[in-house]
């Protein structure tokens, strides 16, 4: 059992309560522009890394492995038990094979976008014949139906639309183990485990068909390195994988909705590119913003991996079976890596296609997608938050200024209305609160 002294100097708890702070809060024990400094983590010795170096020494799996490294209070609600986020080497390697084939080929990112450009189209219609809803809202029910579609999950709009919901609120209950919505989020996890394993088997039985190349195929018939298919529930765990994600990108949304409200003159820019266009996806300037939102805003904080070996960076040391802790915030706004690294500037992004390429941009983890944990998710996502913007940027709606400020205790955040979003022309509830 660990003494006293050691639980005093643990900084779990400073972690728990100031959220997206504690990253900064530990670099104040650093020299300016280190790259490594040591702290304690759930009982044990961890080396927390930023920038370049940190991201070369997280993904180096001569000295790091994953297995059990992630609290088992976020393995279990958020990725599900037994997910490819658990995995280390050959059986990793195997797996993510399957999820780079589904989300990461171009082809079938491409599949995204007419559903994308279908269901925003939806909502826009909505807001502008007088809906009042958050930017937060919309964004769940247009990217959880255009990805469940894509996924091959059947179900009326409404019904996807609900689940779409559970699984937000898995997101939104995952980090904080104290409260009642933590017990919601893995009430909904049971329920969506449940449901997703009935497709599975839906499939496997021929009751249901989806397309070749679909998530739901490609789960339902993935085998494993021994030949044999997953047992339904772990399939349904990463078909979950493999759409979830994508409606947590509404968080990003309501950051959207917060930056454009601030940059009036970017929302003009973007509305004139999507006029231009006649499309809501794929725009440039839209997604040059999509990417200084996700390297911005406080989503992915930070991510651990086990010491395989003992590990020195920077002249700082964490033994064998300590924990290495990559900084993600903190390379995405490093000062060694990045110009003006407060600054929120979608300028930065406009022209830059090869965006895996800037070794310190990790919002969706760092190192190559095949080999490594790097999120498949990443061009999807993308494409996702880009037509959201070109939606949000829609000269006949008006994003109000109330319920945009931001709890960077709580992970994960948001804007705190999510983005309230009304037509332009609307009439502002409240004469004290025009926004
Ligand atoms: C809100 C946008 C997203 C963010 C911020 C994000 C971030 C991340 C991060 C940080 C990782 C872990 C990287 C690592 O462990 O080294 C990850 C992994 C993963 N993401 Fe995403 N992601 C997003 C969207 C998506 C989408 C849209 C999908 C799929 C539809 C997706 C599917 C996955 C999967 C399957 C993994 C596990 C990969 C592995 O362990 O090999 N993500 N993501």
């Amino acid at each position: 059992m660990a003494s006293p002294l050691a639980l005093l100097r643990d900084d779990s708890l400073s972690l728990l309560v100031r959220g997206y702070g504690f990253g900064a809060h530990l670099w104040r024990r650093a020299d300016r522009g280190a790259r490594a400094v040591p702290f304690r983590l759930l009982g044990r010795e961890a080396l927390f890394v930023r920038g370049e170096e940190g991201v070369a020494l997280f993904y180096d799996e001569s000295r790091t492995r994953r297995h059990g490294a992630m609290p088992a209070f976020i393995q279990e609600s958020l990725f599900g038990h037994g997910s490819v986020h658990s995995l280390d080497g050959d059986e990793h390697r195997h797996r993510k094979a399957t999820f780079v084939d589904v989300l990461y080929d171009d082809v079938e990112v491409a599949r995204l976008l007419p559903e994308l450009e279908r269901q925003w189209q939806g909502e826009l219609d909505a807001w502008v014949g007088g809906g009042d809803r958050s930017a937060y809202d919309a964004a769940v029910g247009a990217l959880g139906r255009a990805i469940m579609r894509w996924a091959g999950i059947p179900g009326t709009a409404a019904a996807q639309t609900r689940w779409a919901k559970r699984q937000a609120q898995i997101v939104d209950g995952f980090g904080v183990p104290y409260s009642p919505e933590f017990l919601l989020a893995l009430a909904n996890r049971r329920w969506s485990d449940r449901h997703a394993a009935e497709l599975i088997d839906a499939v496997r039985e021929g009751t249901l068909d989806p397309a070749e190349g679909t998530a739901l195929h490609a789960w339902a018939w993935h085998r494993d390195r021994s030949g044999d298919l997953l047992p339904a529930k772990r399939a349904g765990v990463e078909l979950q994988n493999s759409f979830r994600p994508m409606i947590a990108v509404s968080r990003f949304v309501a950051f959207a909705a917060k930056e454009l409200h601030d940059r009036p003159e970017w929302r003009e820019r973007i509305a004139a590119e999507t006029a231009e266009r006649g499309s809501l996806v794929g725009g440039e300037l839209a997604t040059a913003f999509a990417q200084e939102i996700r390297r911005t805003a406080p989503f992915v904080p930070m991510l651990p991996a086990w010491a395989e070996t003992d590990v020195e960076l920077d002249g700082q040391r964490v033994a064998k079976g300590g924990r290495v802790v990559l900084d993600i915030l903190g390379t995405d706004t490093d000062t060694r890596e990045w110009e003006r690294p407060s600054a929120f500037d979608p300028e930065r992004f406009v022209g830059v296609d090869d965006y895996e390429a800037i070794r310190a941009f990790v919002p969706h983890g760092g190192a190559d997608v095949r080999t490594g944990h790097r999120c498949p998710g990443e061009k999807l996502a993308i494409a996702g938050l880009a037509a959201s913007i070109a939606v949000l940027s829609d000269p006949r709606l008006r994003i109000s200024g109330r319920g945009l400020d931001v709890n960077r205790r709580r992970m994960p955040t948001k804007p705190r209305s999510g983005g309230r979003v009304r037509r332009a022309d609307a009439p502002s509830g409240c004469p004290f609160h025009r926004g």
